[in-house]
């Protein structure tokens, strides 16, 4: 099979998983006591998901490796490209039912892999409708899911260019001096959206333009999102619909990781936003 059939098999069944997982979603939305391998206590939700998309991912022809940020090694699944995932973003907003996502990179590497290495990345958002977004090379576009099927909305998706809206995650007490001194210059010419799952916030800023941010914090210089599984796929969509991804010197998509679980400063937005960004951070 071909690299572009494989791609195009995996976009179809992350497109024909998303009911299932949304249905399954009632009756799995407490803490279990299992924790994750960056320390998360797991919900039944998220290990739920991560099962269904294993089974669904792995066992596609062209995917060779299947990794997730629920589970501590990865998954050898035959011959190909290497899938990573977070099977569900923003899990902790299902006890109080609000909006969550499904993120999706498939990588032309073996895992751990540079962001330079994505092939195609997307996620799943589960809001009032279950929507997609999936890049390929330079071309991002949005589809309706509706019963596992995918149907377009937008083709050549990109950031408007007059952003309006901007998302940082971490407490403020929390955040080092220069990326204070940055969030303060975007309060006072952006809206702020912040939902807690990062696929909420990084769809707000795609329809408005504007800039998503988990910076490197005080207690936590790597920040909190993980690099395989959050920051590089969303930063590969982000980059496709003509923005820009850092880690607070330069692209998220260069860095080489050390381990799979690995975390990362992150910043998605709009170019203008994200150079402003560079230059303030020291
Ligand atoms: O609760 P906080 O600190 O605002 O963190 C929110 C961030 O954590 C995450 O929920 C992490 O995702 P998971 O639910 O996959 O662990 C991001 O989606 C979001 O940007
Ligand atoms: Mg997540
Ligand atoms: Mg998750």
């Amino acid at each position: 099979m071909s690299r572009d059939d494989t791609v195009a098999e995996i976009r179809e069944a992350v497109a024909e998983t998303a009911p299932t997982i949304r249905a399954g979603l009632p009756g799995r939305r407490e803490k279990g006591d299992a924790e994750n391998p960056t320390g998360d206590r797991r919900l039944a939700a998220d290990e739920y998901a991560d099962d269904l998309l294993e089974d669904c991912l792995g066992g596609i022809d062209g995917v060779g490796e299947y990794a997730s940020e629920e589970r501590a090694a990865v998954v050898d699944t035959g011959t190909g490209l290497s899938v990573a995932v977070d099977p569900l973003d923003g899990s902790s907003n299902l006890k109080p039912n609000n909006v969550m996502g499904t993120i999706v990179g498939v990588y032309d590497a073996p895992l751990p892999a540079r962001g330079r290495d994505l092939i195609a990345a997307g996620y799943v958002l589960y809001g009032p409708l279950t929507t997609m977004v999936f890049a390929e090379g330079a071309s991002a576009t949005e589809y309706l899911i509706e019963e596992g099927v995918a149907s377009e909305l937008r083709t050549g998706v990109t950031l408007p260019e007059d952003p309006t809206v901007y998302g940082f995650g971490g407490r403020v007490p929390d955040w080092p001096d220069d990326f204070a001194a940055y969030a303060e210059s975007v309060e006072s010419e952006l809206k702020l959206r912040y939902g807690g799952a990062m696929i909420g916030d990084i769809n707000q800023v795609l329809t408005y333009g504007g800039v998503f941010a988990y910076p490197g914090l005080r207690s936590a210089p790597e920040g909190k999102l993980r690099l395989q599984f959050e920051a590089n796929p969303v930063g590969y969509v982000i980059r496709a619909a003509g923005g820009r991804t850092s880690d607070g010197d330069g692209s998220i998509l260069d860095i080489d990781p050390d381990g799979l679980h690995d975390r990362t400063p992150t910043h998605l937005g709009n170019a203008s936003l994200i150079e402003r960004l560079e230059s303030t951070l020291d």
